[in-house]
């Protein structure tokens, strides 16, 4: 492989009001179809219940957290689970390619097609002013929608198997983001979005 090649370092992608940049493959010592495999099997996945104007309803995805620091969420206090061997290969890998440093890890599965994630920007105050965010993704693609808070702009990405996306700048603060339910068949995806929690 030619170490300097384009695609072998993260590309930016042009936009405003924010930083992203894209690598389609991020460098591992393991196929990306075992490491999805691992996640499956390693991962203490959950369905969470969310409350949606009172009503009890389950997130449409599976999720989990991991790493070393507490974070509030909806005004409860959550205890991550400790890094496991895997997820620190990978957030190693993760924090070779960005030169950034990352504490913790939201793992999110979308089971099929149904499975999805609402508009939300991330940007709760223990991330921090222009919090860097690293999202990585294996197994099936699934399309990651932009929305302009403040006009109408809209950018769409499709997040393949292996791929990193870098979320920086002021993005979390003029955009949100979301994965929709899609009709036609997804397979499985898992995502995980490296932060730092402060
Ligand atoms: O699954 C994705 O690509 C998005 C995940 C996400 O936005 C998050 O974990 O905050
Ligand atoms: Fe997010």
């Amino acid at each position: 492989m030619d170490l300097f090649s384009a695609d072998a370092t993260l590309q930016p992608i042009p936009i405003e009001d924010g930083a992203l940049s894209f690598l389609s493959q991020l460098p591992l010592d393991i196929p990306n179809d075992v490491i999805l495999r691992r996640l499956l099997d390693e991962i203490a996945w959950r369905e969470e219940t969310i409350f949606l104007f009172g009503k009890a309803q389950k997130q449409p995805r599976l999720s989990a957290w991991y790493g070393e620091a507490r974070y509030t969420y909806s005004g409860r206090t959550f205890h991550p689970l400790p890094f496991t061997p895997l997820l620190l290969d990978i957030k190693r890998a993760v924090e070779e390619a960005t030169g950034a440093r990352f504490n913790s890890v939201l793992l999110n599965c979308y089971r099929n097609e149904r499975d999805s994630m609402g508009f939300h920007s991330d940007d709760e105050p223990e991330l921090g002013p222009e919090p860097v965010i690293a999202s990585v993704t294996f197994g099936a693609t699934r399309t990651f929608i932009l929305k302009h808070r403040k006009r109408a702009g809209t950018l769409k990405l499709d997040l393949t198997d292996g791929s990193l996306l870098l979320m920086a700048g002021a993005l979390q603060e003029h955009w949100r983001h979301g994965i929709n339910k899609e009709t036609r068949p997804r397979g499985l995806r898992v995502n995980l979005t490296f932060r730092m929690i402060r």
